[in-house]
């Protein structure tokens, strides 16, 4: 089974869940991650940030997770993660990636069509699929108004427009979701009336939610307990991703709770073994606190166990 693409999956899904996209840097977070989907019988997406092939070089990522194929007989979706330009998108379509998104929410709305719209030629040339990016994921001093909402969360009007420029195949939308452990400060609010009409506009098309790990309390307490200093931190409620799921957002992307997750387990044990040194000591149970986080995403928060 090679790397597969994600328009199966996604046509598959639509209206149901959503698929995991997972961030992966090392090879404890690829084997974690796709245990866990492989128990679950679950479709995936490991997604390498620019950050990511920076760290482990585009050359041991693709190998660690052509590896995963073979080892779980998986279809697995190999993805590019924010892309800030057509030369990175190149390098991915060109480098055996099976999906790339090329990130040009900052750019006015004429150059993101115009620069989406190049790397969409070139990848679908090769059997590559494209995400695109219109609006802008909130901070958290952002959007806390009517007007500051107008002005960075995806437009729907624009949104089929640029849909249909572009030839995009999926689109990742602003609807108050944000990067990082810190993306609220008073109450979660996700904007579910825009994201409804910006799927009636877009029938049947694939929408992509980034930055939304839940920040689980218990993780962030974990790693406090154990000598971490994580203040004031604040996730997506897992509800209101299981809501997403079924409004047409088939992608949603998770890294900051496998963060999370990994560098607890390794506070914990390093804490409690500071005579122990080999980092398979303290790796092989990050390893297994990946595999749980992610199992517990698949199984109770993306509800995309069993859609193979
Ligand atoms: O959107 C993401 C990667 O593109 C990750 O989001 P989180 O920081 O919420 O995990
Ligand atoms: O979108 C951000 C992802 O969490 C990846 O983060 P990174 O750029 O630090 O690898
Ligand atoms: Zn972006
Ligand atoms: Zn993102």
């Amino acid at each position: 089974m090679p790397l597969v693409t994600s328009a199966e999956m996604f046509k598959k899904v639509y209206g149901k869940c959503a698929v995991g996209a997972f961030n992966v840097n090392n090879m404890e977070i690829i084997q974690g991650i796709v245990d866990a989907a492989k128990e679950e019988k679950a479709p995936l997406i490991l997604q390498v940030s620019a950050g990511a092939r920076k760290y482990a070089k585009h050359i041991y990522l693709m190998k660690l997770v052509e590896a995963a194929v073979e080892d779980t007989g998986l279809p697995i979706c190999l993805h590019l993660d924010h892309g800030e330009d057509f030369e990175i998108c190149k390098a991915c379509v060109d480098g055996g990636f099976t999906s790339v998104m090329i990130d040009g929410s900052k750019l006015s709305f004429a150059e993101n069509i115009a620069v989406t719209k190049k790397v969409v030629e070139y990848a679908h040339a090769k059997g590559v699929v494209v995400e695109a990016e219109l609006g802008r994921l909130a901070g958290i001093e952002d959007a806390v108004n009517v007007s500051a909402k107008d002005s960075s969360y995806t437009d729907p009007e624009q949104a089929a427009e640029f849909v249909h420029k572009t030839g995009c195949d999926s689109l990742a939308v602003a609807i108050g979701t944000s990067h990082g452990a810190y993306k609220f400060k008073g109450e979660a609010m996700l904007d579910f009336e825009r994201l409804e009409k910006i799927a009636s506009l877009l029938p049947g098309f694939p929408l992509v939610l980034h930055g939304a790990s839940t920040v689980l309390p218990e993780f962030v307490a974990k790693c406090n307990e154990y000598g971490g200093d994580i203040k004031g931190a604040q996730g997506v409620p897992e509800d209101m991703l299981h809501k997403a799921g079924t409004m047409g957002v088939c992608k949603i992307n998770i890294d900051t709770d496998l963060r999370l997750a990994m560098t607890a387990s390794i506070r914990e044990y390093l804490a409690n073994s500071p005579a122990d040194f080999d980092p398979r000591q303290y790796l092989k149970p990050a390893r297994e606190a990946i595999k749980n986080m992610v199992k517990h995403k698949i199984a109770n928060v993306l509800n995309c166990s069993n859609q193979l």
